[in-house]
């Protein structure tokens, strides 16, 4: 095959044949999947109507369903824009391609399209091959410079089943208009459509235009830390989606089993990114925030910013162990007396101390170690009554026998205000138990602090809740209570007894079905049961139709690693990664001890006190220097007008990273406004309100100043978004209006890295509105209005 055109295309529709061709492929292509489609609907009718008797059966039962439904649910996701790809290979290229397995030679054309699908003909012959496949790689990464055997790619854009274009590039020919040699842009047509299309507030996948920086990242084989930094819009959480996509499509058995996690830093990041997997036909990923991590919580609180960098630091480690071994008490020098066979018994020093050396010699972690702590006093405390009632009164030797004392000490088991004695000296402990105390009692948190000054206390200290007891936990409390629980062995204990619980539960329940069916039996046949009516009892008992009922209740492993403390996964996926704090990563890694991730993150971007702005840092501790650090330096996101004020900031935040390169520019230059004293957000509004921009549009302000904002800006008009600076991060919108800036950079220690956010969420369009003097980097932003007042 040679090259016949030299520039890229978009035929018009009637004159194209190249059109008719590709519409006769994607009619090929959807009755295929529509055939796909109704043979899984008829094979799921027919499993959900056949009976499964013994729980074996069942549990075949239900993966047949979970498999049929997870193809339907990916064959639905795959219809829109099925098939977006071409490749032509060059007849040499052809020629070296290895003969498969059947004999059959590799074809010349290759469609690739969001899943693989093979035709129903006698040769399965390829319709479609998945993006994600290694011969749909070149897609990716031929140019001209290296077309790797690719004579033709085309790009062909379809929608509800019709093709609307084609766009062809020859990579022989060397030469490509439009293809960017300076920042290595492949497909370039397709992408700068997809980056100028108007943002819909939830995140879309970029299979059609994925880029060579981004491919080698989302393919990687590496199985170790994988770093990926990378300025604004670089496109770090596209990739980290389609590496998410890639790695399940790879190892899919193996992480179908052990889930993959990906952790966001908000609640509305994740409600961003949340399509982008099922878009692309997978579901089994667990999505969550850092506050979220914790089974049955959900941490809504709020911290100051001192107390969120005290919580995040690795002190803590130390004041989580010092508060649970201050619940390992002493009676203190007096004793406790506790009555007991007509004698008291003396609760001191001597016996607690002895119990609490051998409990912790166990190692053991706490709640796991109260055994011990139990046996140990309550063998004191027999010697000590055996020593009282058992000695000669002539020489004080004993005159118990060692059945005697094991009767005393199994007395001594049954007595209740003994062993409640002796257990409130080394209690059953709940990590939420343990963090609201510490926070709440002055003399516990001064007791845990060693070597913390008054400050610091005062910001950790906060009154107990009078409601439930976790409703003020804030995220940055999260870490701390998985801390707690691995330092107390909450996990196990309470874990079983959840469990034990929920078994209960289901049996009772079955308990209860049974009798209604029972009870729902014909009232004349009560008394003189006819022998040949089959009652429920009959055929199942409340224990089988409980196990019934478990099997029923489905769980995906996304799902059951998320009420699962100690799941531990097959790959982890942090996302804004540099806003984790030194606890929240311990939290993380105990999810992931194969240490199969990838990190993404900015450390330039970092707004969190308690965040990282060095990757070493945070990964020397856990993989010493087996991490490896990738870069990303396109800005597929925001205009050259913007990045040059954005990349005046990164200078000062970060003189060594390199900025990343702005894709395109629209000609729509940044702007400031300056309002009167105590009119910024109102002006804000009445801004947004009265300009005709297209897409999406937010004002972002600092956080501490977003709900007098948004009040001001609900006056205007209701509808207009307002996101605080921290709930902003990996967010974008078409246009920003960045609310007093001064406030961003003073309102916290990282400022000038939240400005830089700010700046950076924008596809479209900046404009800042202050009150007071604008920031140096902002200062010579063109004006518009010297003042505008009410
Ligand atoms: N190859 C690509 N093709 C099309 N769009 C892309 C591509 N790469 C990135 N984008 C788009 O660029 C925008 C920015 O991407 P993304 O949010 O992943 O960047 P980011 O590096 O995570 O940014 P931030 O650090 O600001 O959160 C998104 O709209 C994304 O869809």
């Amino acid at each position: 095959m040679t090259a016949s055109n030299p520039s890229p295309t978009t035929a018009a529709p009637e004159t194209d044949p190249r059109l008719a061709e590709e519409q006769a492929h994607l009619d090929a292509v959807y009755a295929r999947l529509d055939r796909m489609r109704a043979n899984t609907r008829r094979r799921l009718g027919e499993t959900l109507r056949e009976s499964a008797g013994t729980p074996q059966a069942l549990s075949e039962r239900e993966s047949y369903e979970k498999m049929y439904n997870e193809d339907l649910a990916k064959f639905d996701a795959a219809e829109h824009n099925l098939y977006f790809g071409r490749l032509d290979l060059t007849d040499e290229a052809l020629a070296a391609e290895p003969v498969d397995d059947r004999g059959d030679a590799t074809e010349q054309v290759r469609r690739i399209g969001r899943i693989g699908i093979l035709n129903d003909d006698d040769r399965d012959t390829t319709l479609l091959l998945d993006w994600r496949a290694p011969l749909s790689r070149p897609f990716y990464l031929a140019t001209p410079a290296a077309p790797e055997g690719i004579d033709r790619r085309r790009h062909v854009r379809t929608r509800s089943r019709a093709v609307r274009s084609v766009s062809d590039e020859y990579l022989q020919s060397g030469q490509i208009d439009g293809d960017r040699a300076d920042v290595n842009v492949v497909n370039e047509s397709a992408l700068v459509d997809a980056l100028n299309a108007a943002r819909t507030g939830e995140m879309t996948d970029i299979v059609e235009t994925i880029q060579r920086e981004q491919d080698e990242i989302i393919r990687t084989t590496h199985r170790g830390v994988m770093v990926v930094q990378g300025g604004p819009g670089t496109g770090k959480t596209a990739v980290a989606l389609h590496r998410a996509a890639y790695l399940l499509y790879t190892y899919r058995d193996l992480l179908s089993r052990s889930g993959v996690l990906i952790i966001g830093p908000n609640d509305d990041f994740l409600r961003y990114i949340g399509q982008v997997l099922p878009s692309l036909g997978e579901t089994g990923v667990l999505l969550s925030t850092i506050g979220d991590l914790f089974p049955d919580v959900h941490a809504a609180g709020v911290d100051t910013r001192a107390a969120a960098s005290l919580k995040g630091d690795q002190r803590m480690l130390a004041v989580l162990k010092a508060a649970v071994r201050g619940r390992q008490s002493l009676p203190g020098r007096g004793g406790i007396t506790v009555p007991f066979d007509g004698y008291e018994l003396m609760i001191d020093n001597d016996v607690i101390g002895a119990a609490r050396s051998a409990a912790r010699s166990t190692r053991r972690a706490h709640n796991l170690a109260q055994r011990t702590f139990i046996r140990v006093a309550l063998d004191e405390l027999a010697a000590q009554h055996a020593r009282r009632i058992g000695s000669s009164a002539l020489d004080g030797s004993p005159l118990l026998t060692s059945a005697d004392l094991d009767d005393i000490r199994q007395e001594l088991e049954l007595d209740d205000a003994v062993v409640t004695t002796v257990t409130s000296m080394w209690p059953q402990l709940t990590p939420q138990g343990v963090l609201r105390d510490l926070y709440a009692d002055p003399a516990y948190l001064r007791r845990s602090t060693r070597g913390w000054t008054d400050e610091e206390r005062a910001a950790l200290h906060r009154q107990a809740s009078p409601a439930a007891a976790d409703a003020d936990l804030s995220p940055a409390d999260v870490p701390l209570l998985d801390e707690l629980a691995e330092l107390i062995g909450y996990r196990t204990d309470e874990a079983d007894r959840i469990e034990r619980a929920r078994w209960r539960q289901r049996l009772s329940e079955a308990q209860d079905a049974l009798d209604i069916l029972t009870g729902s039996a014909p009232q004349d046949l009560e008394d003189d049961l006819d022998p040949e009516i089959l009652m429920a009892y009959d055929l199942i008992d409340a224990e089988q139709l409980a196990q019934r009922q478990e099997h029923t209740q489905y769980r995906t492993t996304a799902e059951r690693a998320y009420t699962d403390r100690t799941w531990t996964f097959g790959h982890v996926i942090v996302d804004e990664a540099q806003e984790l704090s030194s606890m929240a990563w311990r939290m993380v890694m105990r999810r992931i001890p194969n240490r199969w991730m990838t990190v993404i993150g900015d450390t330039a971007q970092t707004g969190d006190a308690a965040g990282s702005t060095s990757w070493s840092d945070v990964f020397t501790p856990y993989v010493a220097n087996r991490w490896r650090l990738s870069e990303l330096t396109v800005n597929y996101r925001t205009p050259s007008e913007i990045t040059v004020y954005a990349n005046r900031l990164l200078e000062r935040i970060s003189p060594e990273q390199q900025a990343p390169t702005s894709l395109r520019s629209n000609g729509i230059e940044p702007y400031a406004i300056r309002a009167a004293d105590g009119d910024g957000a109102r002006a804000a509004a009445a801004l947004v309100s009265e300009a005709d921009w297209s897409g999406l549009t937010t004002i972002i302000t600092a956080d501490a100043a977003v709900a007098d904002a948004r009040a001001a800006v609900a006056a205007v008009d209701p509808t207009i978004q307002v996101h605080a600076i921290t709930a902003s991060k990996g967010l974008e919108f078409d246009n920003v209006v960045v609310l007093e800036p001064a406030d961003l950079v003073d309102g916290s220690p990282r400022g000038l890295s939240d400005l830089y956010v700010a700046v950076t969420r924008a596809t479209q369009r900046v404009v800042v509105v202050h009150e007071k003097d604008l920031p140096e980097d902002l200062r010579d932003m063109a004006r518009v209005g010297k003042q505008v007042t009410r």
